[in-house]
């Protein structure tokens, strides 16, 4: 986020886009094709439009028991026969990433799906092409979509299309944006795990534009059971053994400022979790800390838990040998399991006709699990 889940600046108020309605005539091409503002009746998108309307309000969120799909797949026989008939299957990167053309993943059933979760939960990131007809079912089906991965989140500040607070949008034309701009910084990056303050973060991702630049506006992943695996085993053991606050306040605070959409639909949680996670169907522990959302070590001095949590930024951000980068073509449909990867947009575009709008389906998950089954998270 900030991504739009970062800290972002608006740079302009509300585009005078939501004003727009949906044209039934419009046939404007999804991607590549940027239309100027002047053209915005006929944005085929119109109805996704990020809103912000000022009278939602939330309760706190309350916990729930996640069952994982992926665990589902686990017994299969063929736990990838979902993907069987597949024209091409491409590894993005050896430890992240796999690109696949020719599945419909508008079809899939609810096997499909929960074997779709294990390959998700094992690659980190799988990006899927020419998924028009994901995208043309529109936001009910994308609902329906998401709840078969787990409970689905509310984003407290993000924009939505009207109706659908469930869809996290990120948004961006020659008027306003709703995501990643920093004026005071030297780099759009952001690297960060979605929402990772609730006490249960979202797993299985799903995120797709639907009007794209010409060239830029990629998206850069990272997989953090490698960021973890670089580090020396004595230094992971003393990591294993702590846990750390995740912080929606800022966020929150930034949207209450004005810039964003000027909404908190819920108010801001902190929350404690263990900066090494194991995940619940790979049992594979990554490193769970981001510059976004981490805030402190609980238990150290403030001077060790900021040296040591700068010490992890960076080597995430220095991490070039484990990082994938997305490039959208029109019809894509991405999907990362926020438990063992973080990711960042690239703000690189951006001339008077770009538009990007994508959109996000995101189930939530387990609390995070220890990878040390010592560590007291209540206390
Ligand atoms: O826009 C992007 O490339 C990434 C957006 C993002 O971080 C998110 O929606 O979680
Ligand atoms: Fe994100």
């Amino acid at each position: 986020m900030s991504s739009v889940e970062t800290i972002t600046q608006v740079t302009e108020s509300i585009p005078a886009a939501l004003s727009l309605r949906p044209s039934a005539k419009s046939q404007e091409n999804n991607a590549q094709e940027a239309q100027p503002t002047s053209q915005e009746e006929a944005y085929r998108y119109a109805r996704l439009l990020p809103a912000f309307p000022k009278d939602e309000h939330y309760p706190a969120l309350t916990p729930f028991e996640h069952v994982d799909p992926a665990a589902r797949a686990l017994g299969h026989a063929n736990p990838r026969a979902f993907i069987d008939n597949a024209t091409s299957i491409v590894e993005l990167t050896p430890n992240l990433g796999t690109e696949i053309h020719g599945v419909n993943l508008a079809s899939l059933d609810s096997d499909g799906r929960d074997q779709l979760a294990l390959l998700v939960a094992q690659r980190g990131l799988v990006v899927f092409r020419d998924q028009q007809d994901f995208i043309d079912r529109g936001p009910d089906f994308y609902l329906e979509w998401g709840r078969h991965f787990g409970r689905l989140h509310i984003h407290p500040t993000s924009g939505h299309p009207e109706g659908y607070p469930e869809l996290h949008l990120v948004y961006r034309d020659a008027k306003s944006t709703f995501n990643f701009e920093r004026d005071d910084s030297i780099t759009s990056t952001v690297w960060h795990s979605d929402v990772s303050y609730e006490l249960q973060p979202p797993g299985l991702t799903t995120f797709f534009l639907l009007s794209q630049p010409k060239t830029g506006g990629d998206t850069l992943f990272t997989n953090q059971e490698s960021t973890l695996k670089k580090l020396s085993p004595q230094f992971v053991a003393f990591l294993k053994t702590l846990k750390a606050v995740h912080s929606g306040v800022e966020q929150a605070n930034f949207s209450r400022s004005g810039r964003r959409g000027g909404v908190v639909r819920r108010e801001p949680v902190e929350n404690v979790h263990p900066i090494v996670r194991k995940h619940p169907v790979t049992g594979q522990e990554s490193l769970y800390v981001n510059r976004q959302f981490t805030k402190r070590i609980v238990g150290l001095k403030r001077e060790e838990s900021e040296n040591i949590l700068k010490f992890l930024y960076d080597h995430i951000d220095k991490g070039g040998d484990v990082q994938a980068r997305v490039h959208w073509t029109p019809n894509t449909v991405v999907l990362w399991d926020n438990r063992n990867t973080a990711h960042s947009a690239i703000v690189d575009y951006g001339g008077s006709k770009e538009r990007r709008h994508g959109a996000r389906i995101t189930p939530q998950a387990e609390r995070p699990i220890p990878a040390f089954d010592g560590l007291d998270l209540s206390a």
